[in-house]
């Protein structure tokens, strides 16, 4: 098989390194002029497998950044009300810039409860609905990872974004609202497609830049992806890989990549792509808390 001659792939993972660099940069500076450390607390609740191995990576970039890491590893039994009393205590210690709780909550827990418990100047996810409403509205905030690193990713192959078509497929408040008004705030003509939109096939093949957030793997076919768009895949899906021995796994996204490759402009692997940005735009969302509550001046990348 032969990629289109001009076709990008996109190196989401050397993107994030470059990126985590400049905020440990950054970091370093902040430690200067402050006498301390940005700080990001995780917390997570249960012992999901695919989280922990998030929090720990997360956990283990944030030390790697120069920045203060304090992880919390709650049992699946923790309640609501014993959740929303360490966010209160995160809320209050000056140590801490930025708090992510890592979802999905188990499911006797109110996640958007929690959501608004975290003090919005802390809320490194950027779910709080102050932050969303600011995001909706062009006022500074902090603004939801995944999406963020999207937005870089798109910049780095094509930085004139005004009046392209963009189709974002999925329509959750973590991925797909927020890209869809990152998108919308370049100027360009956004589509927001999902489970109810009719003929989605024709609707993507308008898109000059397609987003594919959806959790169902390899959904986007070739057929689908306008000769030369650009293609970014959220999905991060984990099946059932045969040819790599009994009860082995691959990761696999939204998008079928091989087919896509073929018709795209530029394209973003999984993994390797959106998935390292996630965490490296943490770490920056971190470091702006933590400028924008104490006043100190570093150099924030931004997107
Ligand atoms: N409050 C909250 N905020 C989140 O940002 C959040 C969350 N909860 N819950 C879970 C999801 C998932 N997530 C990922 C981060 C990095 C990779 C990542 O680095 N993926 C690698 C592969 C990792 C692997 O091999 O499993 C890649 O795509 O190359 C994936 C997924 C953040 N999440």
């Amino acid at each position: 098989m032969t990629t289109h001659p001009t076709t990008r792939i996109i190196d989401g993972k050397a993107f994030a390194e470059g990126l985590r660099r400049r905020v440990a940069d950054a970091a370093a500076d902040f430690l200067a002029r402050s006498g301390r450390a940005p700080g990001l607390a995780v917390v997570l609740v249960g012992d999901d497998p695919a989280s922990s191995v998030y929090v720990r990576n997360k956990a283990q970039q944030t030390v790697e950044a120069g920045m203060a890491s304090f992880e919390h590893r709650l049992p699946a039994e923790t309640s609501e009300a014993e959740l929303l009393a360490l966010v209160a205590r995160l809320n209050a210690d000056d140590a801490v810039d930025g708090i992510l709780v890592q979802l999905p909550l188990p499911a006797h827990i109110d996640a958007q409860k929690v959501i608004e418990a975290i003090d919005p100047a802390k809320d490194v996810d950027g779910f709080h609905p102050a932050n969303a409403g600011r995001l909706m509205t062009g006022l500074p905030g902090l603004v939801p990872c995944t999406p963020l690193g999207c937005l870089m990713l798109i910049r780095s192959v094509q930085p004139a974004l005004a009046g392209l078509e963009a189709v974002v497929i999925g329509r959750s408040n973590i991925v797909g609202k927020p890209m869809a008004q990152l998108l919308l705030a370049e100027s360009c003509t956004v589509t927001i497609a999902h489970s109810k939109t009719r003929d989605l096939p024709s609707v993507c093949r308008r898109a000059d830049i397609l987003v594919a957030a959806v959790g169902r793997p390899q959904m986007v076919r070739g057929d689908w992806v306008k000769p030369g768009a650009i293609v970014i895949d959220v999905g991060i899906n984990r099946v059932p890989a045969p040819e790599r021995g009994e009860g082995k796994m691959r990761l696999v996204g939204d998008v079928a990549y091989d087919e896509a490759v073929e018709r795209a402009g530029a394209i973003t692997p999984v993994p390797g792509g959106v998935g390292p940005m996630t965490i490296a735009c943490l770490l920056r969302n971190a470091l702006a808390a933590a400028v924008a509550r104490t006043g100190i001046v570093v150099d924030v990348p931004s997107a």
